[in-house]
């Protein structure tokens, strides 16, 4: 809530030790900053989170005055915020935000956006701290950081930070060098590359969720654990993104970043409260230890699929090749289906299952931890109807935990799975992206994807996308609106698994 007195405002900030700074944000007139960063920014400014004194540059070569800006930051906040949109405090909010008509290829351009941070830092007493925002498209990143080295934008006598956004390269060489590109203006430890799956509230709440529960604590054993599924599964198509998405797939789209940080952050198992190196240096242990999926293994541990007709929730939606902006021909995948190992003492011979898709039949991300069964040699006791027990975290739209545990039904005397879920009592969860703000303003990257981890993802998925490439996986099928392509059960029902 807007707090009445600025004075308890002050004391919470010092607090959280969020100091005042510039946000200057590149590609202030594109969709992410209008249907997430502004609604962002306006919900950490009513929960207290922003800084007392903060001033916001927004840049683009739209040519906006300062009052139409804040008009078009408002629009957004009335359209695309999670909450309602106080009158009070708007105004307040809305006068931080300065635009300056920018074409980021002009050096020119980089002089006069210096005058205007120094201008407001000096109205406002503001310290040189400068948090750069790079919601552009990757093409205009490295002229971006290179300017604002030769330009002196980024030399500051306070902090300085760069958001970069996905997708970070294209494949190994091209991540490579784009962060050579960005090392040469900011330092790894300034450098926050946004994966917005680790700023939705479950992920990071992943390991104190189990640490704080000893009864799921316990759980976390090698002997209990048969196998581990994550999906992210979407009902949307490529929407008006076909140029970016036929050539990135699900594959790159999804799985070299959200799904690979899901498998670190579900494999991570610290047995205390860990600090956020400590974190970095496990996850990268993890991906180092996660088994390559090349060659003649390739054909056994993955599914790519692309989806053709169907209807999703009753209405009939086309096929991809049908999409406006794919070519007919296109060999694009939609979907990602995987088997993986992490070839550690924990999770050694553990499947982990992983699977994203567009056009399916719901709308759900989520870790399920499938248990071993009991073993039948104990007292030949083994009764009809029995299922797996599983631990569900559902991730998003909803958060919950379940429990699925085997019932009697006192009706049939029969034994039949039931599931108990556990929801937290606020329904006002925070966004990913006010989530990762606020930890970029504080300083705190444990959850922005550090370059090793990238490196090892990028690594790790090249040699699928030179079997993708080379056309030495099928690209198999699947109806919009279903569950995925048949080979993706198959792929499970080889290990006499299932999906759940
Ligand atoms: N939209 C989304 O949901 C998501 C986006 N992303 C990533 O965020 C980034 C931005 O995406 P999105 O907002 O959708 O893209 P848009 O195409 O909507 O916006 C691009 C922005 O870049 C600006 N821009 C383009 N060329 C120049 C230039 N020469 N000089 C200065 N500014 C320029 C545009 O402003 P103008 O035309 O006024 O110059 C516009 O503000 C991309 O990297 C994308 O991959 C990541 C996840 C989700
Ligand atoms: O980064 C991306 O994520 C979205 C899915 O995000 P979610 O938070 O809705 O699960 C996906 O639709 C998009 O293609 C991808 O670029």
């Amino acid at each position: 809530m807007l707090s009445n007195d600025p004075s308890s405002k002050k004391e919470e900030n010092n607090e959280q030790n969020v100091t005042g700074m510039t946000i200057v944000l590149f590609g202030a007139t594109g969709d992410l900053a209008k249907r997430k960063l502004y609604p962002a920014l306006y919900n950490l400014y009513i929960e207290n989170k922003m800084p007392e004194t903060f001033s916001v540059i927004g840049l683009g070569r739209t040519p906006y005055t300062d009052d139409v800006f804040q008009t078009k930051v408002e629009q957004s906040l009335r359209n695309y915020s999670r909450g309602p949109v106080h009158d009070k405090g708007l105004q307040q909010f809305l006068t931080s935000f300065r635009y300056c008509t920018f074409d980021a290829t002009e050096t020119d351009s980089y002089k006069k956006l210096n005058g205007l941070i120094e201008q407001r830092e000096n109205e406002l007493s503001l310290p040189q701290n400068r948090l750069f925002y790079l919601s552009v498209a990757p093409s205009l990143i490295d002229v971006i950081t290179s300017n604002l080295t030769t330009s002196g934008v980024s030399q500051t006598t306070g902090w300085k930070r760069l958001i970069v956004e996905k997708p970070f390269g294209s494949d190994l060489a091209s991540a490579r060098e784009l962060n050579e590109k960005l090392r040469t203006a900011f330092h790894e430890d300034e450098i926050y590359r946004i994966d917005h799956y680790l700023g939705k509230p479950m992920v990071q709440n992943l390991e104190t969720l189990i640490l704080v529960n000893p009864v799921l604590d316990s759980l976390f054993n090698h002997q209990l654990i048969a196998n581990v599924q994550i999906t992210a599964s979407e009902t949307v198509g490529v929407e008006s993104r076909a140029p970016y998405y036929d050539k990135a797939g699900a594959i790159r789209d999804m799985v070299q970043n959200h799904m690979l940080q899901l498998v670190m952050m579900t494999a991570l198992h610290l047995p205390r409260k860990a600090q956020p190196e400590e974190i970095r240096t496990k996850k990268v242990e993890i991906m180092k230890a996660l088994r390559p999926i090349q060659g003649e293994t390739l054909q056994d541990n993955l599914i790519r699929a692309q989806y053709v007709e169907g209807d999703v929730f009753g209405i009939d939606v086309p096929a991809y090749r049908e999409e406006p902006g794919v070519p007919q021909s296109s060999m694009n995948d939609t979907y990602i289906a995987a088997r993986l190992f992490i070839d550690n003492e924990f999770w050694n011979g553990i499947p982990f299952y992983l699977r994203t898709g567009k056009r399916l039949d719901k709308k759900s991300t989520r870790i399920v931890f499938e248990f071993k069964e009991r073993p039948a040699e104990i007292d030949d006791y083994t009764p009809e109807g029995l299922a797996p027990n599983l631990l569900i975290l559902e991730i998003s739209p909803n958060e919950s935990i379940s429990l699925q545990v085997n019932m009697k039904n006192p009706s049939t005397d029969r034994f039949e799975p039931s599931t108990i879920t556990f929801t937290s009592n606020s329904n006002n969860q925070p966004e990913a992206y006010e989530v990762l703000l606020h930890d970029a303003m504080l300083g705190n990257a444990t959850f922005f994807a550090n370059w090793k981890e990238v490196e090892l993802s990028w690594q790790w998925i090249q040699p699928l996308l030179e079997a993708f490439k080379e056309n030495e996986l099928p690209l198999v099928t699947y109806s919009a609106g279903s569950t995925g392509p048949r080979e993706a059960r198959q792929l499970l029902a080889a290990d006499h698994f299932k999906w759940w």
